[in-house]
């Protein structure tokens, strides 16, 4: 195949910053998705409506002139995140989901919720108006292996809490492993979003000649078997799975440092690294749903109606993008590329 043409897919886990950090970032998401879900961990995170208002404001000012992008508003989780806050954010109409991060698990999630019990009379609330949940889905206890957190966090908190509360929508963000994608396909009302480097690496990666910060995320990358997992759970038709890039920007001396940070920056390059993904398995046919229609689906909102197309051309992914401090190193910086969209 040398040209695939698709509807125009959205990304339904993206990390934009602020400032000139999302001026730099936005433009690459535009050209490629109609929307994307906006991830709230900002510092200070978005934890009100009103935050959330004036952050998608802020958004909407930095889109390229003549382009057309819609923001898709995420409120962060606290200790204190009240059931009312969540009744506002439903009414809103521009709020689509609430994010949980366990506190201290990834970048920026100090303010994250130190017990998911304590959040019981929000997620009533929230299954009640019928508001999805995001997870990142790691415990954080430092005595739990790294590798292990995801299916820890399954099976600690996320299968009580389907328990607690069966009707409410959930996805689990950037899921890593067989046992995520086991869980996923067992669980009612559960989807699960996945990114392209969990589709195209394994951990190997990350010590490859040497160690890489740039393909340090969070879930971190895990060995090859679940990869393929996911991989296969991607290509398989089921709608619970659909496209979060979760890129993640930091600026390259945040990155490469002796205590570097967790993220990948995809956007630049994320619907040719997917297509990668499902061309070595054969199932470029599978893409489009993946990428342009479970996602509408699972949020109950139509589905983009444009189209876009990606070539087969080979081209090599740039060491570096400019961005605020140090510039930006994308996934994959240096390799050579088969896809590129047009
Ligand atoms: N994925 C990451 O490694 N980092 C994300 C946070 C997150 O999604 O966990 C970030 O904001 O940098
Ligand atoms: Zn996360
Ligand atoms: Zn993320």
């Amino acid at each position: 195949m040398q040209k695939l043409t698709i509807t125009r897919p959205d990304d339904w886990h993206l990390h934009l910053r602020d400032g000139a950090a999302l001026k730099a970032v936005l433009p690459h998401t535009v050209r490629q998705f109609s929307r994307a879900i906006i991830m709230p961990n900002l510092k200070p995170p978005i934890r009100s409506v009103a935050d959330a208002a004036a952050y998608r404001d802020r958004i909407i000012a930095a889109i390229p002139a003549g382009e057309r992008f819609e923001p898709l508003m995420t409120l962060y989780l606290t200790d204190n995140t009240s059931p009312e806050e969540i009744i506002a954010a439903k009414a809103s109409q521009f709020i689509k989901a609430v994010k949980y991060y366990p506190a201290g698990a990834t970048t920026n999630s100090d303010f994250g919720v130190t017990d998911i019990r304590k959040c019981d009379r929000v997620f009533a609330a929230m299954q009640q108006v019928d508001l999805p949940l995001l997870l990142h889905g790691e415990v954080t206890d430092r005595d739990v292996d790294v590798f292990d957190r995801e299916k820890a966090f399954i099976e600690r908190h996320l299968i009580p809490l389907r328990l607690r509360f069966p009707k409410l929508r959930v996805v689990l963000e950037h899921i890593t492993t067989s046992d995520a994608v086991k869980f996923v396909l067992a669980a009612n009302n559960v989807a699960a979003t996945i990114t392209p480097q969990h589709l195209l690496f394994s951990r190997n990666i990350l010590f490859k000649g040497g160690i890489r910060p740039h393909f340090y995320c969070l879930p971190i990358l895990k060995r090859e078997q679940h990869r393929l997992a996911v991989l296969q759970a991607a290509t398989s038709g089921s709608p619970k799975f659909f496209l979060g890039t979760d890129s993640a920007p930091h600026p390259r001396n945040s990155k490469e440092s002796s205590c570097g940070c967790a993220g990948c920056f995809s956007a630049l390059h994320a619907m040719a690294l997917y297509a990668e993904a499902f061309e070595s398995v054969d199932s470029l046919n599978k893409l489009e749903a993946f990428a342009s229609f479970y996602g509408p689906d699972f949020y109950q909102l139509p589905r983009n109606t444009e189209q876009i197309t990606l070539t087969k051309k080979t081209w090599r992914v740039p060491d570096q993008v400019p961005f605020p401090e140090s510039g930006l190193v994308p996934l994959g910086a240096g390799q050579e590329m088969t896809w590129q969209m047009t």
